[in-house]
Formats: C-alpha cells, sequence, structure tokens
C-alpha cells in the first residue's frame, strides 16, 4: 500500500500536507493599488482638449439625459466651442511636466507607493485616469503584469458622487469583465471622515494662517453637482457637509470663519447652492474684505481650482471691493497627506498583507 505521509520520524517537509513530489503551491503575489482620478488633456490645445472632452462629457453618469439628445448637442455645440474657449485657460496653468492633475496624482501615487514599500508591504502602486490618460485600463493590465491578483481601488474623491466615484468603480469592473481571469477587487466608498485627511486640511490652513494671517472668512467651495442628483439619493452633498463639520471641529476656535460653496456649474439646470462666485461677489459688496478659499474635495490641484477659483473667483472678488483674495492649495503632495494616504490604503488591506 502507498504510504501518503512519511512516518513521524522522517523530517517534516515544509507543507506538512504536501504529497511526495508534488510542486509547492503559489505564493500569493504582490497586492495592487489602484488610484483614479478624473484625468485631464494630454495637451493643453483644443484638440487634446476636445478628445477629452468628448470622452468625459459622453459619461452617462455625468450627463443624464438621453444620449441621442444629448449626442447632438455635445458634437454641435459644446465640442464645436468650448475646446477653444479652455485651451489658453488650461495654457495658463500647465506646469513643466504636464496638467496639475495629472503631475499631483503621480506624485501622489508614488508617495503612496514609497510609504508601501518603505513599511514593508509588498504592493505597486498605479494611477489610472477615468478619461484620458493613463488609463484605467493600461494601469490594471501594468498591475496584473506585476502579478498582482488582488487589487485596491481607490478613486481619489473622498467625497462620494455617482458621476466621479460610481463611475470609476464601472470602469474598473467594465474592465474586469474583458478577463478570463480576474483579480480580486476590493473598492474604497469614500473617506470625507477619514481623521488623516481633515487634519491634513486643518494643517494646510493654519500653517498658512500662522505665515500669513487669518483671514476674515474662509471659504470651502466644493465641486458642484445639479440638484436633482441629490434628491435621486446621492450622498454627496451630504458628504460635503460633514467635511465641514469635521474640519470646523479640527479648526477649534477658527470654526466661526468657516463657510461652504459649490463652483463649477455647468449646463441650465439648478446646481448645488450657494455658488462659489456669486457668493464671493456678495460679499465684496456687504464689505468683507479678506476671504482665504480653499477647495477639500479637490485632493489635487487642476483647471477647477488653479484658473476658476485662484483666478476667475479672485478677478470677481476684488472686481467688486474684496481687497485681498488668498487661495490656499490643494492637499497635492504634502507630506502628512500622503503618510495619511498610505495609511488609508493600509487600513483597507486587512486580511491581504500580514
Ligand atoms: C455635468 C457635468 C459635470 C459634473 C456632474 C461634474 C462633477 C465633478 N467633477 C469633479 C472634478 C473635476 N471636474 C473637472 C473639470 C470639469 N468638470 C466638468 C463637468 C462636470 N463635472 C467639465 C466640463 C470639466 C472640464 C472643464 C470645463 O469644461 O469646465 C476637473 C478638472 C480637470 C482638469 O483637467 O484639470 C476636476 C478635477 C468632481 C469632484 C465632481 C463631482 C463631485
Ligand atoms: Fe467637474
Ligand atoms: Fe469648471
Amino acid at each position: 500500500m502507498t504510504q501518503l505521509f512519511p512516518p513521524r520520524y522522517l523530517p517534516e517537509p515544509a507543507d506538512p500536507h504536501a504529497l511526495d513530489g508534488e510542486p509547492p503551491l503559489r505564493q500569493a503575489g504582490p497586492v495592487g493599488i489602484l488610484l483614479i482620478n478624473l484625468g485631464t488633456p494630454d495637451e493643453p490645445t483644443a484638440k487634446s482638449i476636445r478628445r477629452y472632452l468628448a470622452e468625459f462629457l459622453s459619461d452617462p453618469r455625468v450627463i443624464e439625459i438621453p444620449s441621442w439628445i444629448w449626442q447632438i448637442i455635445l458634437r454641435g455645440f459644446i465640442l464645436t466651442r468650448r475646446p477653444q474657449a479652455l485651451a489658453p485657460r488650461y495654457k495658463e496653468i500647465w506646469l513643466e511636466q504636464g496638467s496639475p492633475l495629472l503631475v499631483w496624482s503621480q506624485a501622489q501615487a508614488q508617495g503612496v507607493q514609497r510609504h508601501l514599500s518603505e513599511g514593508g508591504v509588498d504592493a505597486h502602486v498605479e494611477l489610472g485616469m477615468r478619461y484620458g490618460n493613463p488609463s484605467i485600463a493600461s494601469a490594471m493590465n501594468t498591475l496584473r503584469a506585476k502579478g498582482c491578483e488582488r487589487i485596491l481601488v481607490v478613486p481619489m474623491y473622498p467625497q462620494y458622487a455617482a458621476s466621479t466615484t460610481a463611475t470609476a468603480v464601472d470602469a474598473v469592473a467594465a474592465y474586469a469583465a474583458t478577463l478570463r481571469n480576474q483579480p480580486e477587487l476590493r473598492f474604497v466608498k469614500r473617506y470625507y471622515d477619514n481623521p488623516g485627511y481633515i487634519d491634513a486640511l486643518a494643517q494646510q490652513a493654519t500653517e498658512y494662517w500662522a505665515l500669513h494671517g487669518k483671514p476674515q472668512r474662509l471659504l470651502l467651495s466644493f465641486h458642484g453637482l445639479p440638484r436633482r442628483t441629490i434628491q435621486q439619493g446621492d450622498p454627496y452633498h451630504r458628504d460635503c457637509m460633514e467635511t465641514v463639520l469635521l474640519l470646523k471641529r479640527r479648526l477649534g476656535p477658527d470654526a466661526g470663519l468657516v463657510h461652504v460653496s459649490f463652483q463649477s456649474r455647468f449646463g441650465a439646470e439648478k446646481w448645488l447652492e450657494p455658488y462659489t462666485e456669486p457668493l464671493l461677489r456678495e460679499w465684496a459688496r456687504q464689505g468683507v474684505t479678506h476671504v482665504d478659499v480653499m477647495c477639500p474635495g479637490f485632493l489635487a490641484d487642476c483647471l477647477e481650482t488653479r484658473e476658476e477659483i485662484q483666478m476667475q473667483c479672485r478677478d470677481a472678488f476684488l472686481g467688486e471691493g474684496g481687497q485681498q483674495f488668498r487661495y490656499i492649495s490643494c492637499l497635492n503632495d504634502d507630506p502628512l497627506w500622503i503618510s495619511s494616504l498610505a495609511d488609508l490604503v493600509r487600513a483597507n488591506l486587512g486580511g491581504w498583507i500580514a
């Protein structure tokens, strides 16, 4: 009779359950971390912006009207004018290495990679953009090529919205739908209440004030959404308001400076209010002279912060009689934020790493 297991007095094989001559079992490979942000044009040219907007604004998670009607408006009106209008605005904010949204998002991915590697976590971090480059599919391909069979997806939006977070999840799922051998996937939904995120925001403001003094008011400007989407169940507005509450608590005696608004309205519908630019104009008319503005929903500076806030809103406020307008930048590669993000990633790897 064949003896399945060696007698007790022989040295035990590495795997006590392995049969003689069996190949060793496969070891779990590295974990993959996919950071997803919105995306941006490759170049600040009308051609490149048109390609980017065509993809972005054809997403039914972003524009929720019947596709055949919308495509007529998009192709007939928006894509014929908006790219030319946006090109000089993108050129003004463009950095030597590229679009700020891409440059800062890459710095965040590299920073998280460094933290995880230094902490002994066998992980690969990649950045994928929902629209444009590097695409989610290319980032997933890279992770799979590096042997990652377990992938944690972190949308770079602390507040959940269907038009940002859900569409990122959809895109990962659509990529996975093309695979026979799918990786195991995990998704972070939101993290507006993460203490490291709130601490990093508070520190951004207090360090700025320690150097330059406090304003009369601090305006927290979030990207807007159509009001209808909130009525239909999107939790975004509540996520934003809870972010504000947590930041106020963290600012303690300076909480009274804090106000909130919503920017970047697009189209004719009513969006979340108050709208940032009209609010700043109204404040200036009422005699408010010194304001600081932060955009806590944006983790990386981009067109919406550098141009819309720092240029357009500044002009609007000063044009109505305001005296001092200061924009406090996004978290970008702030060391406290990067280490908090790495901690958030680690906390979501439970069961995947020792
Ligand atoms: C209906 C349209 C849009 C919704 C809904 C929307 C939600 C939304 N967007 C961001 C973050 C960003 N948006 C950015 C640019 C941008 N957004 C829209 C439209 C909607 N956004 C457009 C048309 C554009 C392009 C610029 C313009 O034409 O005005 C960017 C910046 C990209 C860059 O290249 O720098 C970001 C970031 C969030 C967080 C959000 C919902 C909460
Ligand atoms: Fe947007
Ligand atoms: Fe905008």
